[in-house]
């Protein structure tokens, strides 16, 4: 049986990752009107734009934290970001849906998105995509690396030079094996179970980019930014 062991440089680099990753989190005030009174379909898309809008703000604050990622060329960088920016979201509201939120939170944190004006056909595969993630029971070093690995996916439209963003992957790609290891012996499976979601995650984002087509149909409103990093 290989011993696996987190060298010291892998030690840092995933402490670097974890603290820049849990820095940010949906500003309680945000959290806090998505679960108060009753909000129309329309405050309710708006609030998810809003929050949807901060998470884009600090995904590219948390990609800066990155060790390798500025040596990347400048353009790749913007590639990347662009790339895995819907991914990232999905897989950071998956981790703050199955956080242990305060009981009943969830279940209006629900109802609210359910009923923002997002079609079902949407919706579905989303609240699965949430659960599937919260039955992993990730510990936040395995959330941390594996947003950080959807972030260095080297096959992104547009990124020139995919060697350096794999060589970079690699390198997480390793410590997240070791660290699911450790975290998880009884179940030796539990790293391909995590790349596993990754493909989840790409039908979820190819899902969410047919919405916005229908969104911007019946004429709803995205911030700038939004429509910046999402091309509409
Ligand atoms: C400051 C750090 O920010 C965070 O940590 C953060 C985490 C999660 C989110 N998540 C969301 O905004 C969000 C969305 C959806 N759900 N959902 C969600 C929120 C909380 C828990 C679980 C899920 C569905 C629709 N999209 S959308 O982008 O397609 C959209 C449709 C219409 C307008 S915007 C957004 C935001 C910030």
């Amino acid at each position: 049986k290989e011993k696996v062991e987190i060298t010291k440089e892998q030690q840092a680099l995933m402490k670097i990752i974890t603290d820049a990753y849990n820095r940010h989190q949906i500003p309680q005030d945000v959290a806090k009107k998505l679960l108060q009174d009753q909000y129309s379909a329309e405050e309710n898309f708006l609030l998810l734009t809003e929050m949807a809008t901060s998470q884009v703000q600090v995904l590219v604050e948390f990609t800066k934290n990155i060790p390798g990622f500025l040596s990347l060329d400048r353009e790749d960088q913007i590639a990347l970001l662009k790339g895995s920016a819907v991914e990232a979201m999905f897989l950071r509201s998956a981790q703050v849906f199955s956080r242990k939120m305060p009981s009943g939170h969830t279940e209006v944190l629900e109802e609210r998105i359910r009923k923002s004006g997002i079609s079902e056909e949407f919706i579905t595969p989303m609240f699965n995509f949430y659960k599937s993630i919260g039955e992993l029971h990730m510990v936040q070093e395995e959330q941390a690396l594996l947003t950080t690995v959807t972030i260095l996916t080297p096959d992104r439209p547009y990124v020139k030079d995919q060697q350096a963003v794999e060589r970079l992957q690699e390198t997480m790609l390793d410590v997240l094996r070791k660290l699911c290891v450790l975290q998880h012996p009884q179940e030796p499976q539990y790293f391909a179970r995590l790349l596993g979601r990754l493909t989840e995650l790409r039908t979820l984002s190819h899902y969410h980019t047919e919405m916005l087509v229908s969104w911007r149909m019946n004429d709803h409103k995205f911030t700038p930014l939004l429509c910046e990093i999402w091309d509409v």
